[in-house]
């Protein structure tokens, strides 16, 4: 047994991410140690109901506890473990260690984007550390890059897949054709969605984790209400199916964009969306349930970030990273660098950010069709790239590419042609990024 004092645990949550963090723990015991200069001890870990089957988990029955709070007020309890999620009872849990000076370790997004401010408040008042990778991108080391590695750079643009739930889903649609609640479900038996998965295809996940990106990475405040969210419910078999036509596929996106005003100001944009990409684009072959996020600095130029973005392992992967960090701090009585929030960026609406629109339209077969379609857009300034039309009387289709204009501008060019009568119906109307089209 080792004479240093142990770093003692709360741990918080034993699903998905909780049963792999304590498997972690077992298994790298000697390894941490070294590496920390002391053991890590587990404390106690909270869970909703004792008695379920943990037999498998190396690991005391008598550790598990239904009381959270109880278990954080310990005196003998460094540093806290979060894999519970939610907002609430996760927030109270986790203002009140930070408070009493127990640094903490999350993987919880939706939180950190809802009142991330709270949290690093609370971080502050108690000399506490608040370390958080594994709620973005999964295993990547995405958030500790943001945080330190590029702070002497400016960084402009963040863009990527940031939920695996949803990329496996899309990634299935394209390669076999599967359909939606198939794959959702297979993502689901994975350990890859949330406990409710309307966060991941509704986009609350993506959104939640651009909101922690775009703050990190402009050095503001940007929460999951300032971000424009469009989930991939919408994708059907068809748009999927036009898209491979077209050489494409679908992808659910993240992109925060930093600009600078005609008056010097600084401004962030940040979305999330099904987008069209080519099948060259870099975005396109990440498949299952892996992320991919580019990151674009002044001086850096861009840099690329790829691995698993969901799933108990790489997930706890990534807590154990921040735990080491945590834990060594703890040891020297030093605290990482507390949140960078000064450039205060106002957030553009989504109608000022620039994009191209796919849009498919079943029109009647009629001679001048094409030339009243293409004055609507005239109407509305948006520029054309490409049109294809396909299909006679009943079948007659016309599928058109635009040049990038605001969102806004494509938006009321949609609605006026929805509103012609040559028009049938609208298809399908979707972003299209990266030289698609
Ligand atoms: N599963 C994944 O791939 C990833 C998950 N995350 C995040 O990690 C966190 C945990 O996710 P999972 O492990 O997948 O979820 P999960 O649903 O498998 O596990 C959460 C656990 O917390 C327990 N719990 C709920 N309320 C509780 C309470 N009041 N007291 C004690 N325990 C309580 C549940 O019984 C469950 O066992 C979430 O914030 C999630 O967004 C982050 C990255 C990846
Ligand atoms: N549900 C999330 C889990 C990781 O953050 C996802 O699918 O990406
Ligand atoms: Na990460």
């Amino acid at each position: 047994m080792s004479a240093v004092k142990p770093v003692r645990l709360a741990l918080l949550g034993c699903g998905t991410v909780g049963t792999e963090v304590v498997r972690l723990l077992h298994e790298q015991a000697g390894d941490l140690t070294a590496r920390i200069g002391a053991p890590l001890e587990i404390a106690g870990i909270a869970v909703r109901r004792l008695g379920r089957e943990r037999g498998d988990l190396p690991i005391d029955p008598a550790l598990f506890t239904t009381d959270a709070l109880g278990l954080i007020k310990r005196d003998d309890v460094d540093v806290v473990i979060e894999v519970v999620g939610g907002i609430e009872p996760a927030r109270t849990w986790l203002v009140e260690a930070l408070r009493a000076g127990k640094s903490v370790v999350t993987a919880n997004k939706a939180l950190l984007a809802e009142d991330g401010g709270t949290l690093h408040d609370a971080a502050t008042e108690g000399g506490a550390d608040l370390y958080y990778e594994a709620a973005v991108a999964g295993a990547i080391p995405l958030l500790r890059p943001l945080r330190e590695s590029l702070h002497g750079d400016r960084v402009t643009a963040v863009t990527g897949i940031v939920n695996g739930t949803t990329n496996y889903i899309l990634s299935s649609m394209f390669a076999t054709g599967a359909g939606f609640n198939e794959a959702l479900e297979e993502a689901t038996e994975l350990g890859y969605a949330e406990a409710d998965p309307t966060a991941d295809v509704e986009g609350f996940d993506a959104a939640a984790k651009a909101a922690i990106l775009a703050s990190l990475a402009f050095h503001t405040r940007v929460t999951a209400a300032d971000v424009f969210r469009e989930g991939m419910t919408g994708v059907t078999a068809g748009d999927m199916a036009s898209a491979k036509e077209m050489g494409c596929t679908i992808k659910l996106l993240c992109i925060a964009q930093r600009r600078n005003g005609p008056d010097g100001e600084g401004t962030v944009s940040v979305r999330v969306h099904p987008a069209m990409i080519p099948l060259t684009h870099p975005l396109a072959s990440v498949g299952d349930a892996f992320n991919a996020v580019f990151v674009e600095a002044e001086a850096a130029g861009p840099l690329m970030f790829y691995g698993r973005g969901a799933g108990g392992r790489p997930t706890a992967s990534a807590v154990l990273g921040d735990l080491v960090a945590a834990a060594r701090n703890k040891l020297t009585g030093t605290r990482a660098p507390s949140e960078s929030n000064y450039a205060e960026l106002t957030v553009r609406p989504i109608g000022e950010s620039m994009t191209r629109y796919h849009i498919s339209l079943d029109v009647a077969e009629r001679p001048g069709v094409l030339a009243t379609v293409a004055g609507v857009f005239a109407q509305h300034e948006v520029s054309i790239a490409t049109v294809r039309q396909s299909g006679r009387a009943d079948d007659a289709k016309l599928v058109i590419v635009t040049h990038s204009a605001p969102d806004a501008a494509l938006a009321a060019t949609v609605e006026s042609l929805a509103g012609l009568d040559i028009v049938r119906s609208i298809a399908s109307v979707l972003r299209v990024e990266g030289g698609a089209g």
